[in-house]
């Protein structure tokens, strides 16, 4: 019987609190200036293997995906906190195999200022 032929059990790597600066938003001041955002990422896999072998490249590098986002948060330009996640969570898919399921949380805590902060929590699952 195949190894596979029971559901693996779903780990969770994750990133917590990880600090960025970017131009986001639509207002004129958000246009100009950098602002903070914080995010939090769950990565879904099983971390059996990675379990076996003692080796990074079976599982997912939080240290990676880490340096990964802050790049590709510093290099955007979006008005909007949707259209960033969207494009985080297609990244991380695409260029880490291992992972099935994000859970992406993201604060922006400068935006309104009657509150401790706001922002956006999306899932995305890898296409079966
Ligand atoms: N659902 C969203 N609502 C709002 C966003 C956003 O990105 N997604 N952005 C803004 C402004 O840029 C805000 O952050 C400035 O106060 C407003 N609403």
């Amino acid at each position: 019987m195949s190894q596979h032929a029971f559901a693996q059990p779903m780990d969770t790597v994750f990133i917590e609190g990880l600090k960025t600066q970017a131009i986001i938003g639509i207002y004129d001041w958000e246009r100009e200036n950098r602002q903070p955002l914080i995010f939090n990422i769950d990565m879904d896999l099983p971390i059996s293997q990675a379990a076996q072998s003692d080796d990074i490249n079976d599982t997912v590098d939080y240290k990676q995906v880490s340096d990964e986002v802050i790049a590709l948060v510093a290099n955007s330009r979006h008005e909007l906190l949707e259209t960033l996640c969207e494009e985080i969570c297609q990244h991380i898919l695409n260029n880490h195999n291992a992972v099935q399921l994000i859970r992406l949380k993201v604060s922006k805590p400068k935006a309104v200022e009657e509150t401790d902060t706001v922002g956006l929590k999306i899932t995305r699952q890898r296409a079966i």
